[in-house]
């Protein structure tokens, strides 16, 4: 009524909170893939460089952004001239506003923002909305269920050097949900979704059992064995819960598989690829796939041109005849509520941190074992990062430039 919302606009909320979701952010349009491309490699997260190296980052970064533009163009294309990601983040984002303010403490108000790594809306532009909207503090909630130091490592850091710079009062009162790959309703929601393929495809006679196969995005092997990055523990541990909470559903003789995706440029990435373990299971003489995308939370390129289209084709090219896959999470309410138990939690069930470093080292002792303050960790890495091939990469963009050859296409990019 008008005096209820006049009496709530007498006493303003006095304790707004700010919610953060983290995503890399898409091309909206054809034009964009370039400039994206561009951001992504220019993040020192995604091409690690020694320090010695780090001021042709950028150079290198153009140079990939332009070499790969076309191709990336491409993909974009067929699914319809740009990514989704940014439409599902924001209706992710007003949901999970509704839900939070539904049923909180009356002094509470929630405000979600997307912060983008690589495009619009870029993080800078959700700090300013919470500045402008009078934040007095803030949880930080990656839409990356899975840590990795190429993914939710690299969007902390931007976000929180940048509320430090901007922000210093939003700063000291925030709150950082690190990963979320274990969640109880994050795993039922897959398990839900699998076992729903599994019962449909159990209709369609076979002598072979079915298999699942979790396909996540790739990262470099150096970033697991050098870095430290969990992400690939995180990712195994989310296969072997939804696997078992499947079994729970659908007694069968079903096999769970996992392999990788999306695998860029010449480093060893995580095996096994997705394409590989497609033909492999094919020649198993196995007729029925079911894929299950599971670093991601909505579609986007990775599941609609990667997945639906380059390896269906592999799939079907090699003899599987059955190919299911199963949706992202997008807007599924299970999902909405997954992700507000998750913001509730971390403002009520655990301690509010205030430095940078203690919110990133967080999200390494989540699990079975602790590994340092990542500053430490960065460090080492940056010892220990590859020099040859450092050198390699840079020697090739000498002669790139220089003698206008193709010489950085030896590295596949
Ligand atoms: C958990 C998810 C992701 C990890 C880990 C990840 C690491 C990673 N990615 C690249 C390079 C590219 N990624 C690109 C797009 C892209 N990546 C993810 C997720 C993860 N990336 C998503 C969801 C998307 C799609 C965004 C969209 O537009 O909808 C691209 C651009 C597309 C293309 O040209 O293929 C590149 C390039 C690296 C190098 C990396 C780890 C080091
Ligand atoms: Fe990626
Ligand atoms: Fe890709």
């Amino acid at each position: 009524s008008a005096s209820a919302s006049a009496s709530a606009s007498a006493s303003p909320k006095t304790n707004r909170i700010a919610v953060f979701l983290l995503n890399l952010g898409g091309p909206e349009t054809l034009k964009d893939v370039e400039p994206f491309l561009y951001n992504l490699f220019a993040d020192p997260d995604i091409i690690r460089l020694p320090a010695a190296m780090s001021g042709i980052q950028t150079a290198l970064a153009w140079l990939i952004a332009k070499r790969r533009a076309p191709r990336s163009r491409q993909a974009y294309d067929s699914i319809g001239g740009g990514s989704p990601i940014t439409r599902f983040t924001t209706a992710q984002a007003e949901l999970l506003e509704t839900a939070l303010n539904e049923d909180c403490d009356s002094s509470l108000e929630f405000k979600c923002y997307v912060a983008m790594r690589y495009w619009h809306p870029f993080t800078d532009e959700a700090l300013a909305k919470a500045a402008e909207d009078d934040c007095r503090s803030a949880v930080v909630l990656p839409l990356y269920p899975h840590f990795s130091i190429s993914t939710t490592g690299s969007s902390l850091r931007a976000l929180l050097a940048e509320m430090q710079a901007s922000q210093p009062r939003l700063m000291a009162r925030h709150t950082v949900v690190p990963s979320w790959h274990q969640a109880p309703g994050y795993v039922d929601i897959l398990a839900r979704l699998v076992a729903d393929e599994l019962r449909d495809l159990a209709k369609v006679p076979s002598e072979k059992p079915i298999c699942v196969l979790f396909s996540a995005h790739g990262v470099p092997v150096s970033y697991i064995e050098r870095a430290g990055d969990p992400y690939k523990r995180h990712i195994e541990a989310t296969v072997r819960l939804v696997a078992e909470a499947t079994r729970a559903r659908v007694r069968d003789d079903t096999t769970y598989e996992l392999s990788f995706q999306s695998r860029v440029g010449p480093v060893e990435w995580l095996r096994p690829y997705t394409d590989d373990a497609l033909v492999d299971i094919a020649n198993r003489g196995i007729k029925r796939i079911v894929v299950v995308p599971i670093s991601f939370v909505s579609e986007h390129i990775e599941t609609l041109e990667e997945i639906d289209i380059e390896y269906r084709e592999v799939a079907e090219t090699a003899g599987i005849q059955h190919w299911r896959r199963v949706p992202a999470l997008n807007l599924d309410a299970d999902f909405i509520r997954e992700l507000k138990f998750q913001v509730n939690d971390a403002l009520y069930a655990k301690p509010v941190v205030s430095t940078s470093e203690a919110c990133v080292v967080n999200s390494f002792d989540l699990d079975d074992r602790p590994l340092g303050v990542l500053t430490g960790v960065e460090k080492d890495v940056e010892r220990l990062n590859s020099k040859t091939a450092a050198v390699a990469i840079a020697l090739a963009l000498l002669i790139e430039l220089l003698a206008n050859t193709r010489a950085i296409h030896l590295f596949g990019v």
